[in-house]
C-alpha cells in the first residue's frame, strides 16, 4: 500500500468512526497521560536513584513516593483509556449495525437481493466486529506510541541535548531500516487478505451447496474448489511469514531498548571522562532513553491492523454509499385513489450502461381484473412484476398504482395498497400464527385461522405439533415448499391488499400440493385486481388480459382464444405448452 493509500485508510478509518469519535478522543488522551506518567515515574525514579548518590544515608522518599504514585496513576489512566475505548467500540458496533439496517431498509430492494443475503450478513456482522477489535484496542496503543517517543525525546533534550541528538538518530536509523525491510508489505498483506476471503467463500460454498451437490458428485468439485482456495491461502501465509517475519524479527532487533542502551553507555561514558556530564544526569538518560524506541513497536502491528481494518471499512462504506430510493415528502405524497396498475411507456435497465431489458412497455389493469404475464425465459416478466414494489426504479416512464406514479407514495401507502407472493418464501423465526400476521400485526387469531384455510394451510398446521404455535424458519419445524408457499397465501390473504402481484409457482412437488395451491390462491385472487406472472399456461386461459413479452417488448395482448388464433408468440408458447402436456400424459402411462 502506497503512503498516499495509507493516508486515505487512516481518513476511511476516522470517518466511519464519526459517532464515537468524541469518546475515542477521549480515551487516547488517557493513553498519551498514562504514558506520560509511566515515563514521569521514570524519570523521578532516576532523581531518587541521583539523591541516593549524593547522600548514601539518607532514604529519599520523596521521590521513591511520587514514582510509586505515578506508576499507580499511570496503570489507573491506562486501565481508564481501554475502557472508554472498549465502551466506545460497542457504541459503534451498535451504531453501525442500525444505521446499516436503516439504509437497507431504505435502498432498492432489488440491491439487496442482488448483492445476496450472506454477503449483506458478512458487512454487518463481521465487518462491523472487525472495527469494534480495533476501536477496542487499539486505539489506546496508538495515542501511546505517539505520545511516547515525544515526551521522551523532550525529556532527554532537557536533561541532554546531545545524549537526547543520538538517541533519536539510532531511533531514526531503526525506522528507516525497519520501512525499507517492510516495503511491499501492503501488497502483500492484501492479498493475503483477499486469499482469507476467498476461503471464506469457498467454505459458505460448500456448506451452502452440500445438500445440491453431494446428490451427483458427493460433493468433490465443491470441495477441490475449497482445498485449491486453502492451498493458495497457505501460500500467501508462507511468503508472508518469510517476508514479514524478517522484517517483524529485524524491528524488533532494533527497535528493542539494547541499541540505544549500548550508545548511551558508550557516549554517556566518554562525556563523563571529559568531564561534561554529570552521573546523575547520565543515569537518568539511561532510565529514560531506552524507552524511546521500544514505544514505536506498537505502530508496527498496527499498520497491519489499520490495513485490515480498512478493507471491512471499505466493505461498509460500499453499503452505505448505495443510493435509497428517493421518497416524496409528506406534504407532496399521494394516495392511489383504485387498484388499477398502468404501465406508461416504460423503459428499464439493471445498470447504468447495461441493455434495456424492458422496451417502451405500456398496459393498463383496470380494477378487479386478472392479467398474465406470459413470455419465454428471460423476456422480463418478473422484472415487470418487481417493479411495482419499487425494486427499482423505472430507467423511463412511469407506473401508476391507483391514478399516481408509485414514486409519489410514500413506500408504506405503496405496501398497504399492492400485496406480493413471490416464489421465493421467507418465514421469520416465530411461531405459525406470527408468520401469517406478517403485514396485519393486529389481526386476532380467528382471522388467521380464516386465512390460513382460505389458503388450504389450516389442516396441516393444525397436525404440527403445537398447531399455529409451532416455531418455523431458521432451526424451526421443517416444512414442504408447497405448506411454505401456502403460509405465504395465508399472510397475503390476511392483509387483504386491493393489488396482488404474483409469481406463480413453477414446480408443484405433488399433484395434491398442487390443487392445494391452485384452490388458495384462487382464494387469494378473489375480488383483487391481480397481475400474475404465469408458467403453467393452464391456469391463465380464464385471465382477463395476456400480456406476452418477447424480448423486453410487449409483444401480443389480449384474451386467450384470440391469442391463439392470432397466430404469434403467445400460439407458439401455447403449442409447446400443449405438447410438453401431451409428452407428460404419455411419459405417465408408458
Ligand atoms: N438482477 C439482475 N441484474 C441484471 N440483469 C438481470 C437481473 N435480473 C434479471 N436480469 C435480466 O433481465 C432480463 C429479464 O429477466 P426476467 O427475470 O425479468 O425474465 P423472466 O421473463 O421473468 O424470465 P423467467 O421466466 O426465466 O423467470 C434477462 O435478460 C435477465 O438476464
Amino acid at each position: 500500500m502506497s503512503d498516499r493509500q495509507g493516508a486515505g485508510a487512516s481518513t476511511g478509518v476516522w470517518a466511519v468512526m464519526r459517532p464515537v469519535q468524541g469518546q475515542i478522543r477521549f480515551a487516547m488522551v488517557l493513553a498519551g497521560l498514562a504514558a506520560a506518567c509511566a515515563l514521569g515515574a521514570l524519570a523521578v525514579l532516576a532523581w531518587a536513584v541521583a539523591a541516593l548518590l549524593a547522600e548514601p544515608g539518607r532514604w529519599p522518599w520523596l521521590p521513591l513516593g511520587l514514582a510509586a504514585a505515578l506508576t499507580v496513576l499511570a496503570f489507573v489512566l491506562r486501565l481508564s483509556a481501554f475502557n472508554q475505548s472498549h465502551y466506545a467500540a460497542f457504541r459503534l458496533e451498535t451504531r453501525l449495525r442500525t444505521d446499516l439496517a436503516g439504509h437497507l431498509a431504505r435502498v432498492p430492494l432489488g440491491y439487496v437481493q442482488q448483492i445476496g443475503s450472506g454477503a449483506l450478513t458478512k458487512v454487518m456482522m463481521d465487518d462491523v466486529k472487525a472495527l469494534h477489535v480495533f476501536v477496542a484496542d487499539s486505539t489506546p496503543l496508538y495515542a501511546r506510541a505517539y505520545v511516547s517517543p515525544v515526551l521522551t525525546f523532550v525529556l532527554l533534550w532537557w536533561l541532554d541535548w546531545r545524549l537526547a541528538l543520538v538517541a533519536t538518530a539510532v531511533l531514526a536509523v531503526g525506522v528507516a531500516v525497519v520501512s525499507l525491510a517492510m516495503r511491499g508489505s501492503g501488497q502483500m498483506m492484501q492479498r493475503y487478505h483477499a486469499a482469507g476471503e476467498n476461503v471464506s467463500k469457498a467454505v459458505v460454498e460448500y456448506v451452502q451447496a452440500m445438500p445440491v451437490v453431494r446428490t451427483f458428485d458427493t460433493g468433490t468439485t465443491t470441495f477441490h474448489r475449497y482445498q485449491r482456495a486453502l492451498d493458495a491461502f497457505m501460500d500467501v501465509v508462507l511468503q508472508w511469514y518469510r517476508m514479514a517475519g524478517f522484517s517483524s524479527r529485524l524491528s524488533v532487533a532494533i527497535l528493542n531498548p539494547l541499541p540505544t542502551l549500548a550508545v548511551l553507555v558508550w557516549l554517556g561514558g566518554w562525556l563523563i571522562s571529559h568531564d561534561t556530564l554529570d552521573a546523575a544526569t547520565w543515569l537518568a538518560v539511561l532510565l529514560v532513553g531506552t524507552g524511546m524506541a521500544e514505544s514505536l513497536l506498537p505502530l508496527m502491528s498496527l499498520k497491519h491492523l489499520v490495513a485490515k481494518t480498512q478493507m471491512s471499512i471499505h466493505r461498509i462504506q460500499e453499503v452505505m454509499a448505495e443510493p435509497e430510493l428517493p421518497e416524496p415528502d409528506m406534504v407532496q405524497a399521494k394516495f392511489p385513489k383504485d387498484a388499477s396498475v398502468r404501465f406508461e411507456a416504460v423503459d428499464f435497465r439493471y445498470t447504468a450502461d447495461g441493455e434495456l431489458v424492458l422496451r417502451d412497455v405500456s398496459f393498463d389493469v383496470p380494477p378487479g381484473s386478472v392479467t398474465a404475464l406470459v413470455g419465454p425465459s428471460g423476456a422480463g416478466k418478473t422484472t415487470v412484476a418487481r417493479l411495482i414494489p419499487r425494486f427499482w426504479d423505472v430507467s423511463a416512464g412511469r407506473i401508476l398504482v391507483g391514478g399516481v406514479d408509485v414514486r409519489q407514495m410514500q413506500p408504506d401507502v405503496l405496501m398497504r395498497h399492492v400485496a406480493f407472493v413471490f416464489q421465493d418464501t421467507f418465514l421469520f423465526a416465530d411461531t405459525i400464527a406470527n408468520n401469517i400476521r406478517l403485514g396485519a400485526e393486529g389481526a386476532t387469531m380467528d382471522e388467521v385461522i380464516a386465512a390460513a384455510r382460505a389458503a388450504q394451510a389450516h389442516e396441516f398446521i393444525e397436525r404440527l405439533p403445537q398447531g399455529y404455535d409451532t416455531p418455523v424458519g431458521e432451526r424451526g419445524v421443517f416444512l414442504s415448499g408447497g405448506q411454505r408457499q401456502r403460509i405465504t397465501i395465508a399472510r397475503a390473504i390476511l392483509q387483504n391488499r386491493p393489488i396482488l402481484v404474483l409469481d406463480e409457482a413453477t414446480a408443484f412437488a405433488d399433484p395434491e400440493n398442487e390443487a392445494a395451491l391452485v384452490a388458495a390462491l384462487s382464494n387469494l385472487m378473489r375480488g383483487k385486481t391481480v397481475l400474475m406472472v404465469a408458467h403453467r399456461l393452464s391456469t391463465i386461459r380464464d385471465a382477463d388480459q395476456i400480456l406476452v413479452f418477447d424480448q423486453g417488448r410487449l409483444a401480443e395482448r389480449g384474451r386467450h382464444g384470440a391469442l391463439v388464433a392470432q397466430g404469434g408468440v403467445y400460439a407458439r408458447l401455447w403449442n409447446s405448452y400443449e405438447q410438453a402436456q401431451d409428452w407428460a400424459l404419455m411419459g405417465a402411462r408408458a
